[in-house]
């Protein structure tokens, strides 16, 4: 069976409510109120069964004080019955409920033109003229015209007939994608406790699934699962529902609220949108399904908007709605580009926008960076399961990440181990590349010119040091020795011991002299005269910044010399 949901749409008065009557014996206007007034207030619904499909017809009202009702009954539909009186023609509400559907991205829909019984038939062919041309102006699609008389009953099995050739037509909603049903409303029933009515816009549910009520996050159990008054097991995208979850309790339900599974989708109070016809550094009111929300919009570049919303929302890529002014009248649309933004800097956004509009994930990649996007996140904003070897990125562990990130990093560490003369403790090199311990070991699997010594990394490549003879000649010694030692010698006692006897200096950090050297400098440096200037010891000694400056610097601090302003004098 196929499910799929139509909404009525059209002026006030033009006859859907009675329509829909007349096509399913259901009466939808089911308030007391909406029936004193002869008015449709709120939405009502109604279903059409055909061979394999049911078709559920959710009527809306076409009074303008009740536009939020409008979009609430077409935030969630896959189709429209454009509802027209013949003997009117297009009014109003006709052409603000045709850009409400074209905001929900509805292209397409099927014209029933009403009360046939007063009208001359030439006055229908124009009607159909004028409503042809307002279509054709929007970019949609009619899927036919059909005139009816809902008091005569005629035209009804002609108008049934076209519907259902209309339905096999439309894209079927998404089952694979992840549930999401939007509520509309929620009460309680003895013996049951809360029941929430909605429609399921995607993904399937059954009895036992867990629940998150969002924004509020309040989780629950499903009992029981309705469809039009008969019990399911399984609920699915098309279908009205109504599910028993009684942890929820009703008066914290709001229209509008979402019921998604638990930690499938994530909610957010600012969204990358694409939009149409707003004025940036404006008030709007943002409609995500059927829940409109307050969000200030800042202009990033063409038609590319962040939205600083008001309150927190649950949506994903593609999502689209209507924007209302702050005085409820239609304004214009948007489309969700990054329902999750991490960098919202403006800069970064305008440098990868073409990423941003044709490839999510990888502009989600470069915006994660050398953190990594969780395989959860990308799901999250696509709002379904994304195999990660169809990601064109790297995996390592939960997380994915962009090659020329990576390609980077791995050029900072050959860069940062060389400046550390080929040798850095890896927890140094963790805080410095801000690398995770994963992505480390994997950087290190493609290295073959480095290795890891207990908790330092070296590179194979022989530094400077070690190529000096004095050097090879200590570790001749130090080799020799500990041949001979009969004992273990833990080598970071010898350093403190060494430098109390005078056999070496310490300069500083990782940089020691010998005695020997040390004094020949001295010495040097002595026979410029009793003062000397930096740039004369540097010319004298023939040592670079980096080692001229600590040795001066200890040669201060060991009392041998006074800095005077921009030459030291010897004290002795
Ligand atoms: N003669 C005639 N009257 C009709 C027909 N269809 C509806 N009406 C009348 O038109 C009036 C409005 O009809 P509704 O079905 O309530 O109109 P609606 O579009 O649902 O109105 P809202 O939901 O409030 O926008 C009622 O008095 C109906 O009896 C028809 O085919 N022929």
């Amino acid at each position: 069976m196929r499910y799929i949901t139509l909404a009525t749409a059209g002026h006030v008065d033009h006859g859907k409510t009675s329509l829909i009557k007349a096509l399913t014996s259901i009466d939808t206007d089911r308030l007391p109120e909406e029936k004193e007034r002869g008015m449709s207030i709120d939405i009502g619904f109604a279903f059409l069964d055909f061979d394999g499909v049911r078709v559920e017809i959710i009527d809306i009202p076409g009074h303008e004080r009740f536009i939020r009702n409008a979009i609430a009954g077409l935030s969630s539909v896959q189709g429209v019955l454009l509802v027209i009186d013949a003997s009117e023609g297009p009014m109003p509400q006709t052409e603000e409920h045709i850009k409400l559907m074209k905001s929900f991205g509805i292209d397409h829909c099927l014209v029933v033109l009403t009360k046939i019984d007063r009208c001359e038939h030439l006055l229908v062919e124009i009607v159909r003229e004028e409503t042809e041309r307002l279509l054709s102006k929007e970019g949609i699609k009619c899927f036919g015209f059909y005139p009816v008389s809902s008091v005569q009953k005629s035209g009804l099995e002609e108008l049934k007939e076209g519907i259902y050739s209309y339905v096999r037509n439309i894209k079927e909603p998404d089952c694979q994608a992840f549930f999401r049903m939007n509520i509309d409303s929620a009460f309680h029933v003895k013996g049951y406790g809360t029941v929430l009515r909605g429609s399921c816009v995607a993904g399937t549910v059954r009895e036992g699934d867990t629940l998150s009520l969002e924004p509020v996050g309040l989780l629950g159990r499903v009992r029981k699962i309705q469809n039009h008054g008969r019990f399911v097991k399984e609920g699915r995208a098309g279908e009205r529902l109504a599910l028993n979850i009684p942890e929820m309790e009703a008066k914290l339900v709001e229209r509008g609220f979402w019921l998604v599974k638990k930690d499938e989708l994530g909610k957010t109070n600012v969204v990358l949108v694409s939009a149409e016809g707003l004025k940036p550094g404006k008030e709007y009111i943002f409609f995500f399904g059927m829940r409109g929300v307050l969000g200030l919009l800042r202009h990033v570049q063409e038609d590319v908007y962040l939205v600083r919303l008001s309150q927190k929302v649950v949506c994903v890529r593609g999502d689209r709605g209507p924007v209302l002014d702050t005085s409820g009248r239609h304004a214009g649309s948007f489309t969700v580009l990054d329902p999750i933004p991490k960098r919202i800097s403006k800069s970064f956004i305008r440098n990868h926008i073409n990423l941003l509009r044709d490839d999510l994930i990888s502009y989600q990649m470069l915006e994660a960076g050398i953190k990594g996007l969780k395989i959860k996140d990308i799901s999250a904003s696509l709002g379904r399961a994304v195999n990660p070897q169809h990601v064109a990125g790297v995996r390592i562990n939960d997380r994915i990440y962009s090659q020329g990130i990576l390609k980077e990093v791995q050029e900072k560490l050959t860069e940062f181990l060389e400046k550390q003369g080929g040798m850095v403790k890896l927890a140094q090199l963790k805080s410095k590349l801000r690398l995770e311990e994963d992505v480390l070991s994997y950087l290190l699997k493609e290295r073959k010119d480095l290795k890891i010594v207990e908790d330092y990394l070296l590179s194979e490549k022989k530094s400077k040091v070690e190529e000096l003879e004095s050097f090879k000649r200590l570790m001749e010694t130090v080799k020799s020795q500990i041949k001979e030692e009969k004992e273990l010698v833990d080598f970071k006692d010898l350093l403190p011991i060494a430098i109390k006897k005078g056999y070496i200096h310490s300069l500083g950090e990782f940089l020691y002299i010998g005695d020997t050297l040390f004094k020949e400098l001295v010495e040097k440096l002595r026979q410029i005269g009793e003062t000397f200037s930096v740039q004369q010891a540097k010319e004298r000694l023939g040592l670079t910044r980096k080692y001229l400056i600590p040795l001066l610097e200890y040669m201060d601090r060991k009392g041998l010399t006074v800095r005077e302003g921009d030459v030291r004098r010897f004290i002795r």
